[in-house]
């Protein structure tokens, strides 16, 4: 479902010279449905740069990564703007909030898009807020004014209202309390259930040896530094 193919990846430093910096080179991964893999490796070795570039939000310098039949290093941002919405899901580890808007909304919105009807995407909305511990009273709030910990859930509930076939996951069990850290994990297991393929960054050791089948380290890819 997900296949990355010896991608490679650069930053240009345009406000210092135009230094160019390889942050990643050989970049290979396979996940298959049903199949969850922890991206692993130490701080700056490129764990983010690589889910980021999966999701779209950097562009490959080279090699291929496929979603799908998308390959997202060469798809147009209208292609990968549809991927986005019907196959590929992102949980960021900070919810994004849209001013204003009620939180049993911010949860239904990815189905609203794919054109679910009103009332069983809040449906779906209120049954993973209900699941991950969110009380009522705060559903027709703005997620704005919530705890680091509530939003987090918020963001958590979003990303698993549509089942996306392939998912992505930024830290999903950080500052979680032990409850709503296992209600996370039975959510990525359901998942891994009905057939997902998820790439994650787990610092959680404990929840990446429970829901990882394996794990691919990221130094692997890191570029040789000659000084
Ligand atoms: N937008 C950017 N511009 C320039 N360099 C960047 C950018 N994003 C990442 N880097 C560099 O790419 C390398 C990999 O960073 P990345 O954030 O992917 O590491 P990581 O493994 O996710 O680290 P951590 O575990 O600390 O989050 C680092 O050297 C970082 O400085």
């Amino acid at each position: 479902m997900i296949s990355v193919e010896n991608v490679s990846k650069t930053f240009t430093l345009h406000n210092q010279g135009g230094t160019v910096i390889p942050v990643m080179e050989g970049g290979s991964l396979s996940v298959a449905p049903g199949e969850c893999v922890a991206l692993v490796g130490a701080s700056g070795s490129g764990k983010s740069t690589l889910m980021r570039m999966i999701y779209g939000n950097y562009l490959a310098a080279s090699g291929r990564i496929m979603v799908g039949d998308v390959d997202v290093a060469q798809a147009e941002p209208r292609e990968i703007l549809a991927l986005r919405r019907e196959r590929l899901g992102y949980v960021s580890q900070f919810l994004r909030v849209v001013p204003r808007v009620a939180t049993l909304d911010v949860v239904a919105e990815p189905l609203l898009a794919l054109g679910v009807a009103r009332d069983a995407a809040r449906e779906r909305a209120s049954a993973l807020l209900a699941r991950l511990n969110i009380p009522e009273r705060l559903w027709a709030l703005s997620p704005t004014t919530f705890s680091g910990g509530e939003q987090q859930r918020v963001n958590i509930a979003r990303g698993f209202a549509h089942d996306y076939p392939a998912l992505l996951l930024d830290e999903p069990t950080a500052s979680l309390d032990a409850a709503n850290r296992e209600q996370v994990m039975a959510l990525i297991e359901e998942a891994k259930a009905r057939g997902a393929a998820i790439v994650g960054i787990f610092h959680d050791v404990e929840a990446r040896d429970r829901v990882c089948d394996r794990v691919v380290d990221v130094t692997g890819f890191t570029p040789v530094r000659v000084v």
